[in-house]
């Protein structure tokens, strides 16, 4: 039996998302998600998409990534789409932080996994689960290649200009400190599918791309390369997120050691976890925000406005480092389904040829789509994601080339 499906794993800080997909046929045989892993209320949804088995919602605790794998597993056995399956071809997972050195997927070994493990001070809420997810894949199939497809690796192309910071160059060199940014399989992605969206190719045009999901970057495309993005050394940096404060004075941080006796772990905990919009107004949902708006409260109308803020100041930015914009792609949680997101952001931007027309921008719609009007220089788009096809697509390449040279 030939084998042609990948089994995709997303592993976030208290998440675990999942595909299976049959890369020849493109059918996707299941996808799921658990939710909320280390907590009372943990949740597995689950919902095979092919054979006409019956989605399944389970609640109650999980307590770490591993038992959330496996879980998992079982959950695609009760469909007959279990891990044994000799159709599996691989198993391909989101490794968040690759550093410099990972530039394409990779089948992992040993010597990549110290160097994840390596990395994990500069990506503590991610590295970690990655290495979870990979360790037990591993030792439910070993005998399958498991692949790392990294957050990091569209924009290793970033010139120096734009990924070094402007400090010290040998304290910066000794510490590896530059500018790696991540979300980077979404930022590929999606300019290549709003290249498609505008019938060119992903050579042919310049795009920004809003990724604002929980963790929220963006980009600026030149011709399918990227050439700069938000996130920096770690994904903190940059836009407003669910509980990230995004950029700051760097000051902040030692004023509060000083004056405020915080640790760095506690200064890290505050930056990471109890600021963004989470820290503005005590909520990270953007629906719940724009129903507490539409209430009159205050404090999420500001955590909004500051959201916003942010986000028009980066596309006056990329605007800038790109020269000349073909189009701004929104996508992700936030980005696909949040409309009055998309309209603040570009409100008052018709000089720089950026609009969004009010009908088209309220669709709702799983399908790439164009949301300005005719007449606007720059074509404003709504692209949804897909992290895990591209991660699926990425691995099957490489077991599937590296099986036809060995042929
Ligand atoms: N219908 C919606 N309207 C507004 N925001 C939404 C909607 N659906 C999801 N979101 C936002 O998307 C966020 C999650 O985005 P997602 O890309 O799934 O995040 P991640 O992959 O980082 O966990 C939620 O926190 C929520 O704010
Ligand atoms: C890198 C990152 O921020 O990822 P996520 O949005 O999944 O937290
Ligand atoms: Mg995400």
């Amino acid at each position: 039996m030939a084998a042609t499906r990948v089994l995709v794993l997303n592993s976030g800080s208290s998440s675990l998302k999942y595909q299976l997909i049959d890369m020849e046929s493109g059918d996707r045989l299941a996808a799921g998600l658990v939710e909320r892993i280390g907590e009372e209320t943990s949740r597995l949804k689950h919902t095979p998409l092919t054979g006409g088995g019956e989605a399944r919602d389970t609640e109650g605790p999980i307590a770490d990534h591993s038992t959330a794998l496996k879980a998992v597993a079982a959950e695609l056995s009760r469909d007959g789409l279990g891990l044994d399956s000799p159709e599996l071809a691989a198993i391909g997972h989101r490794v968040v932080h690759g550093g410099k050195h990972f530039t394409q997927p990779t089948v992992i070994d040993d010597a990549v996994l110290k160097e994840v493990e390596r990395l994990i001070p500069v990506a503590p809420l991610h590295n970690p689960a990655n290495l979870i997810g990979i360790r037990t894949a591993t030792a439910l199939r070993p005998d399958l290649p498991q692949v790392a497809v990294f957050d990091t690796a569209f924009h290793t192309t970033m010139p120096e200009s734009a990924s070094r910071y402007a400090i010290d160059v040998k304290t910066a060199d000794e510490h590896r400190i530059r500018r790696y940014g991540f979300h980077g399989t979404s930022h590929a992605y999606v300019s290549r599918r709003t290249a498609e969206l505008l019938g060119k190719e992903p050579e042919e045009v310049n795009v920004i791309v809003l990724h604002l999901g929980n963790g929220a970057s963006a980009s600026a495309v030149r011709g399918g390369v990227c050439v700069d993005t938000s996130m920096g050394l770690t994904p903190l940096e940059g836009l407003v997120m669910g509980t990230r404060s995004g950029d700051v004075d760097p000051a902040v941080i030692f004023h509060l050691m000083r004056v405020g006796n915080m640790s760095a772990d506690e200064i890290d905990v505050l930056l990471n976890k109890k600021s963004g919009l989470v820290g503005l107004c005590g909520e990270n949902d953007m629906r719940e925000i724009r129903r507490r708006i539409d209430e009159g409260d205050e404090e999420a109308r500001l955590a909004f406005d500051i959201y916003v803020h942010r986000l028009k100041k980066y596309i006056g930015a990329y605007y800038a480092v790109l020269g000349r914009v073909d189009a701004l792609a929104f996508t992700a949680g936030v980005g696909e389904n949040a409309a009055p997101v998309r309209e603040a952001a570009v409100a008052g931007l018709e000089e720089l040829g950026l609009a969004v027309d009010a009908e088209l921008n309220s669709v709702r719609s799983d399908e790439p789509r164009i949301i300005s009007p005719e007449y606007a220089r720059v074509a404003v788009a709504v692209v949804p994601t897909d992290e895990e096809l591209e991660i699926a697509r990425q691995t099957y390449a490489l077991v599937h080339d590296s099986a036809d040279r060995n042929d």
